[in-house]
């Protein structure tokens, strides 16, 4: 795990998020994105060398649907910059971690992506980043 790549905040109105992180950290969102596959949109913020990823569902059955409906706006997740993904994730199943997808999958941002199970790093959601090169 090289750095913090970003931390996810699940928020439900995207424009009232966006105007608010705007003020708070004193930044423009630098990028939005859809992706279809998570049910979800993202907004990016570059604070220093780290970022934060808004994420709003686009889809009732999406991860950040279930996850407002039980928890209510906050901290999602955090994802951590890997050189290598498949290695990353064949040491993980090693140590025990359960991995929630057999393979890496497309994520934001020019990402390859994989989520550990919360359950197995003390309620935490992780998530795992490489650039596509
Ligand atoms: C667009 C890509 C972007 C990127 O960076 O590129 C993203 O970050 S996408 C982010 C959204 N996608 C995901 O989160 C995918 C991985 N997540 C999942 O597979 C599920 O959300 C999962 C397995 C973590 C939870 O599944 P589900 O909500 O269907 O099950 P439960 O509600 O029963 O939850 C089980 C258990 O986990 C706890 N939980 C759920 N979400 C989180 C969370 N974000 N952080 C910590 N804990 C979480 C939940 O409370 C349940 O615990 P329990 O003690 O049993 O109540
Ligand atoms: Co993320």
């Amino acid at each position: 795990m090289n750095k913090i790549e970003h931390i996810g905040i699940a928020i439900k109105d995207m424009q009232q998020a966006c105007r608010t992180y705007e003020k708070l950290l004193g930044t423009a969102c630098y990028k939005t994105e859809p992706v279809e596959s998570e049910g979800v949109s993202t907004a990016f913020f570059k604070v220093g060398q780290n970022k934060i990823e808004l994420l709003a569902s686009t889809r009732e059955d999406s991860a950040i649907a279930k996850f407002l409906e039980k928890k209510g706006e906050g901290i999602h997740h955090i994802a951590f910059d890997v050189e290598d993904i498949y290695a990353e994730m064949e040491r993980l199943r090693g140590e025990g971690f359960t991995l929630l997808n057999a393979e890496p999958k497309k994520g934001a941002d020019n990402k390859l992506i994989c989520f550990v199970h919360p359950k197995d790093s003390n309620g935490v959601l992780v998530e795992l980043c490489q650039e596509i090169r």
